[in-house]
């Protein structure tokens, strides 16, 4: 019997009999909420966390990151189980998610790039040519040591809670590898995908193996669940997203599918998307706040969770406004077999963190069972 056929079960975190002899993985997160809920099973209360609940809203974590550049604090293991630890011990967050940069694995295998303040990921030499295909080498677990320490580090630290892995979609990385950086309308990335097809298919294809490795990385480091963000495939109509995206993202989910852990999938504006984000393998399809839940779960379809989708820009209105808005999603998502609670995207920088420990505590009373 290979991996694939094993029942997700058996395959799962519970019995650590995945087909990695160094899955490390323990009941008590089994149990826990929020993979109670991905496995759309019954739940104590709606399980939350938050995208970017570690970062800019916490004074902690400015002060930990002082003097410390971003991507060389995703390579400090110490600081990154710190920075990590950090919302799971103010907000009670149902979930911690790996202190990382969806660019941290490009950077591994040796594309130079860096990450600047305030704007983001900037690549030195954007990829425009077959030629610069030949410097996206493969991922090896020896490319990312620090990954696996800071893993063992914070699941030893976490117990109970569960540990979210995550990695940059093929699209969302190549449209900062073919730009060169940030952009609003991704005008290189579609004229790659328009105009030359086949170095686009090999390009997404490069970019799913070396994601596919570093997802499981994580997982086989102790990840309870792993997160593809697909940040910006929200620019595209749906019949592209089929024929020049989706295979690419299945081949990541495909990847890591004999694990058995949930496999959650996040875009922004991606309302028209949401079907075939879900059929690319998600069990978990997040939903930003322009689609009502309920009507996130009818596009999605049968079979599976929905994490979801606070206005984060919410958070910024008063407490009776937040819990009013929050109300709403909550009744939009009682009918779903499986939620968890999230904003439809980041924490923004200036938030009030205190607004987020409330928002944590409202949640929990609300969907006590
Ligand atoms: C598109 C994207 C990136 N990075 C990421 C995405 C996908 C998620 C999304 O859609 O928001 C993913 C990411 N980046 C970061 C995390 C940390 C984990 C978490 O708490 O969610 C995660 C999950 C830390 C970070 N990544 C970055 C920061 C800010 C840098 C800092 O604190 O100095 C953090 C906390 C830098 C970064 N990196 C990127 C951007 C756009 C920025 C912000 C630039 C800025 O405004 O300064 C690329």
């Amino acid at each position: 019997m290979s991996a694939n056929d094993l029942p997700r079960e058996h395959s799962s975190v519970r019995s650590g009999e995945g087909p990695s002899t160094g899955l490390r993985t323990t009941p008590a997160t089994h149990d826990s909420a929020f993979l109670k809920a991905c496995r759309r099973e019954p739940v104590p209360h709606t399980p939350v966390w938050f995208m970017r609940q570690a970062g800019r809203s916490l004074p902690e974590y400015l002060k930990a990151r002082e003097g410390v550049a971003m991507l060389d604090s995703c390579m400090m293991p110490e600081l990154v189980t710190e920075i990590t630890l950090q919302p799971v011990r103010r907000h009670k967050v149902d979930a911690a998610i790996y202190f990382s940069d969806i660019v941290v694995p490009l950077k591994a295998i040796g594309i130079d790039l860096d990450i600047k303040p305030g704007v983001g990921p900037v690549i030195a030499e954007p990829i425009r040519t077959r030629a610069d295909l030949a410097r996206l080498r493969d991922l090896t677990p020896e490319d990312v040591p620090y990954v696996t320490e800071a893993f063992g580090m914070l699941t030893a630290e976490l117990g109970a809670t569960p540990l979210i892995g995550f990695a940059g979609a093929p699209f969302t990385l190549a449209s900062y590898l073919v730009e060169g950086g940030p952009s609003r309308n991704h005008e290189r990335t579609k004229a790659m995908m328009y105009g030359e097809p086949e170095l686009w298919a090999d390009l997404l294809d490069r970019l799913a193996d070396i994601t596919g490795a570093f997802l499981k990385v994580q997982i086989e480091a102790g990840a309870s669940a792993v997160q593809l963000f697909d940040s910006w495939v929200g620019a595209l109509a749906p019949a592209d997203y089929r024929r020049s995206v989706m295979p690419a993202s299945a081949k990541v989910f495909d990847a890591v599918a004999p694990y058995g852990v949930p496999r959650i999938h996040f875009g922004v504006g991606t309302g028209e998307l949401l079907g075939l984000m879900g059929e690319a393998g998600a069990d978990v399809v997040g939903v930003d706040w322009r689609v009502p839940m309920d009507e996130g779960a009818r596009r999605v379809g049968p079979g599976k969770a929905l994490q979801g989708n606070l206005d984060p820009a919410v958070l910024f209105a008063p407490t009776e406004a937040v819990e009013a808005k929050t109300r709403e999603v909550l009744d939009a998502a009682s009918g779903l077999e499986g939620h968890i609670f999230n904003l439809g995207h980041g924490v923004l920088p200036t938030t009030d963190p205190d607004a987020l420990t409330r928002l944590v505590e409202y949640v929990h009373r609300q969907t006590a069972r």
